[in-house]
């Protein structure tokens, strides 16, 4: 199995049984190859972050398959699907998110604790991907002590501190002015490519999207 993500057939409609069901997915099929970086191009409202959430296993859809690394999560336990969250997944968001009271390297750090690595190795971890972005001069400084564009080069070495087969990304750089958009957007591919991670990544910038290796488009149900 070379794909590290499988959605088939994925359906999903809010408000089922109720009086105004909203269906957003029908029949969704999507792939993502190991080591390829999918663009996620959706107008709003067709159900960009429904699917994220779907292929992030924070939420489950009404029909269809998730297959994870493999793995077919349909009917897993939330503990199971928990744990392979934990393993196989990195999340960036639009927003840092990093927890204001760390430093850098702490909040690379954290999760890696969590998911039982030892502190000396997920120490060197945090200071290898600092370096990847260019940020190891501000591993001991905290979020409110970095700009915009700092706070997110952290935030994606966050997502990939438990080397996660695959990166689910929601507009990682919508936040950032245009020109710092792109900057941090080569720091992101560089370091996708570097750790030949593969990745889905959502934009409503076109640019951006031109520059990975496939474009999927949701169109509206
Ligand atoms: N819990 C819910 N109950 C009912 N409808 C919902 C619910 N969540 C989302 N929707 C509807 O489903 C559709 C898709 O929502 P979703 O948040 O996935 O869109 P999106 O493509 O991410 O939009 P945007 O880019 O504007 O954030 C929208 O029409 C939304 O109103």
């Amino acid at each position: 199995m070379n794909d590290v993500l499988r959605l088939e057939g994925v359906g999903k409609t809010y408000g089922l049984g109720g009086p105004a069901p909203v269906t957003v997915l029908d029949g969704l099929d999507l792939t993502v190859a190991r080591g390829e970086v999918v663009a996620l191009v959706a107008p709003s409202g067709a159900g960009k972050s429904t699917l994220l959430h779907i292929a992030g296993l924070l939420d489950t859809p009404d029909a269809g398959r998730v297959i994870l690394a493999g793995r077919d999560m349909t009917g897993l336990p939330d503990r199971a699907r928990t744990e392979a969250r934990r393993q196989e997944l990195g999340f960036v968001y639009q927003f840092h998110h990093l927890l204001p009271e760390f430093s850098a390297a702490e909040n690379i750090v954290l999760p890696q604790l969590a998911n039982g690595v030892s502190g000396r190795d997920a120490q060197a971890r945090a200071a290898d991907l600092l370096g990847r972005v260019g940020l190891a001069h501000r591993a001991d400084h905290r979020p409110a002590q970095m700009s915009g564009g700092e706070q997110q080069r952290v935030a994606f070495c966050r997502a990939l501190a438990n080397q996660p087969a695959l990166l689910l990304a929601d507009e990682p750089t919508g936040n950032l002015d245009p020109e710092t958009s792109d900057k941090v957007f080569d720091v992101l591919m560089t370091l996708v490519r570097d750790t030949g991670l593969s990745a889905l990544i959502a934009t409503h910038n076109h640019a951006l999207a031109d520059r990975m290796d496939r474009i999927v488009r949701l169109a509206a149900v």
